[in-house]
């Protein structure tokens, strides 16, 4: 076991994380408390957000106590955690043959970024999802405030509202660049002959490549894909000028590089600085794993180092072909690159 390299150690013990921390998501979904504190503005945290991430970190820092990890959600109290540890690893990824460039790493190399809940507005909005099968709740919905007729309706028709967007995020990165990621989706359906399986686990590794779901080619016609709960004026504008025949707004960033990987949309937009480094780090390594590209608007990589500033103040800019990349870098106009580097 020792003489697997720590960062194939590191990603095998993420994926089985990220598969329980999935398990808390549902499991405080389905109590029905969320619990929720209102940490800015349209920026929330759950109950999920807070028992997720103890879970990861616990785990995480207990098998591997030199790493720096560095979660959304403040207060990492480990303690009380035991119930949370989780030892497994992944055995298809412990088989995987380790890099020659990733080889000698070790432990204080390593930053790992971790976003418990990458999506808690949908998250949020998915609870209301939890008494679907009451005609009382429905009608109650129709007189909601924040509940337009388009929403509802869109409501109706979904089986788990918007909780398909949210996702589990472990970034992990070397020397500042991310170079393994996992995303869980706790709410993903998946039927495996007879058996109705819910949530999957995807991963990607530098010069390896990516599991835990089936790569395709972007889809022929230009699709955006961006945020559908964070838009400003300046999101809008970077939005059009790119010439999309459509627009596909979702929750989380790991969802949206989701919808890239398996060919649902061509270029992720985001112009504006509400992405932080955990929301990035997976979903960056497992696309560049696949070959594809993911850099700020101004078309310039993070970094990942243990001191980079929270915030990806200059927005997020990204596709599974380096071409499109490129195409949709020399469509935003310099004026809304200087407005982001302010
Ligand atoms: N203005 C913002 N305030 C707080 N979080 C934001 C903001 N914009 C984006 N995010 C974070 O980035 C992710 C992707 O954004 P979006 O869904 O709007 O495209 C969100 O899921 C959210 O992460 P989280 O849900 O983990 O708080
Ligand atoms: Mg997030």
């Amino acid at each position: 076991m020792s003489s697997v390299p720590v960062l194939i150690r590191l990603l095998a013990s993420s994926v089985s994380v990220a598969n329980r921390a999935g398990k808390i998501v549902r499991d405080v979904m389905s109590k029905g408390e969320l619990g929720i504190v209102e940490k800015g503005k349209d920026d929330y945290q759950t109950e999920a957000d807070r028992s997720a991430q103890r879970c990861i970190i616990a785990s995480l820092s207990a098998q591997y106590p030199k790493i720096n990890i560095i979660g959304e959600e403040d207060g990492n109290q480990i303690q009380d955690s035991n119930e949370y540890l989780v030892m497994d690893s992944d055995q298809e990824i412990l088989a995987i043959n380790c890099p020659e460039s990733l080889k000698g790493v070790e432990e204080k190399d390593i930053v790992v970024w971790v976003d418990p809940l990458d999506g808690t507005a949908e998250y949020t909005q998915g609870a209301l999802m939890l008494k679907r099968d009451s005609w009382e709740h429905w009608k109650s919905l129709l007189s909601h405030p924040f509940i337009s007729m388009k929403w509802y309706l869109s409501l109706l028709q979904s089986n788990y509202g918007f909780l398909e967007h949210v996702t589990v995020l472990i970034g992990i990165s070397v020397n500042e660049r991310p170079v393994a990621g996992v995303i869980h989706q706790p709410y993903y359906k998946n039927v495996v002959g007879s058996d109705k399986i819910i949530g999957r686990t995807i991963w990607g590794l530098q010069e390896v490549g990516v599991g835990g779901f089936t790569l395709a080619p972007p889809p022929d016609s230009l699709v955006i894909t961006t945020t559908r709960s964070h838009s400003n004026a300046i999101v809008e504008n970077a939005l059009q000028v790119m010439n999309a025949q459509q627009i596909l707004r979702v929750g989380g960033a790991g969802y949206k590089v989701l919808q890239l990987l398996e060919g649902k949309a061509s270029i992720y937009v985001f112009a504006s600085p509400g992405c932080k480094k955990w929301d990035t780090c997976g979903p960056e390594a497992i696309l560049s794993a696949a070959g594809g590209k993911l850099t700020d608007i101004l078309g310039n990589h993070y970094k990942y180092g243990a001191s980079e500033s929270r915030p990806n103040k200059t927005g997020v800019l990204a596709a599974v072909y380096e071409d499109l990349h490129s195409y949709a870098l020399s469509r935003i106009p310099q004026e809304l690159k200087d407005e982001l580097a302010k």
